[in-house]
């Protein structure tokens, strides 16, 4: 369902500042399938997300969804089928709006025309019942603003709304990295949740490992632009932290994140 067929992508191409962040990349998502992705850093990992996402364009190689080309779509133009929580909890929501305006927007995404902000009854008692879902006590906050909330929170309502419209491919990008270990781990299991109930199409980046083993079916590791090991469902329910770093340990001149090994 999502097809990314060898691209490539190189920042400051023919300066002395040039890298090449994605060099020939393929990977294929079929429907329903969470790959988490680790790697070193300056691995390309982030830039991945942002070709699907269309923030970035390619150099070289496509992009399908669903077998539509993509290419070439601006990222607003892919807004209704990509949902993206970012590391910044900041990131994701508008702070001087409103839980439930937030929420309302988050429903006209990728759509041309609607109600916008506009919060009606019949909306309100759906925001109601997603947010109890985050059991943050967040139904009852409904007219506060997002900028009161903590980090976690907010984090929990990006997910929310990221997850919101059933977005065809859902892109999280160390999205637990800034919250501590607690509202991390609710975040994960939230992560959980959202993904497996809407059955989501999910790539996600972590410099966890635990994390990138618990969570999805399939595994990625990306070092200097191109995918150096990948597990499938059946091999990745085998892998261990050691197994990994041992994987990562082929890979000459590479050393992982620090943050890799907190659990
Ligand atoms: N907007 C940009 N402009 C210039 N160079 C960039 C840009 N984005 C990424 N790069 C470069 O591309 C390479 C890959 O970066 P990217 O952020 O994708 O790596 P990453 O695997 O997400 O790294 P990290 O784990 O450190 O966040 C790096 O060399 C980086 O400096």
């Amino acid at each position: 369902m999502l097809n990314i067929d060898r691209i490539s992508k190189t920042f400051f191409a023919g300066t002395i500042n040039e890298r090449k962040a994605l060099v020939d990349l393929s990977l294929q998502l079929d429907e329903g399938d969470f790959v988490t992705v680790i790697g070193s850093n300056g691995a390309g990992k982030s830039t991945l997300l942002n070709t699907v996402a269309g923030r970035y364009s390619v150099d070289t190689g496509s992009l399908s969804i669903d077998g539509k080309p993509v290419t070439k779509l601006k990222e607003f133009q892919r807004a209704r089928y990509v949902g993206r929580v970012f590391q910044d909890p900041m990131a994701g929501t508008a702070p001087d709006l409103t839980i439930e305006q937030n929420l309302s927007l988050a429903l006209q995404r990728g759509k041309t025309r609607g109600l916008g902000l506009g919060v009606t009854k019949s909306r309100r008692a759906r925001f109601v019942e997603e947010l109890k879902s985050l059991e943050l006590g967040l139904e009852n906050r409904l007219t506060a603003k997002v900028g009161l909330l903590s980090g976690g929170q907010r984090q929990a309502l990006s997910l929310l709304m990221a997850g919101f419209t059933q977005p065809r491919i859902l892109l999280l990008d160390e999205h637990t990295a800034a919250l501590d270990p607690q509202r991390a781990a609710l975040v994960t299991d939230l992560t959980e949740r959202i993904v497996s109930s809407g059955g989501l199409t999910t790539l996600m980046v972590t410099h966890n490992m635990e994390q990138a083993l618990k969570l999805g079916n399939r595994l990625i590791m990306m070092h200097e632009g191109r995918i150096v090991f990948q597990a499938s469902a059946e091999e990745k329910k085998k892998l261990t932290v050691p197994l990994l770093l041992a994987e990562f340990a082929k890979i000459k001149g590479a050393s992982f994140d620090d943050r890799a090994l907190l659990a």
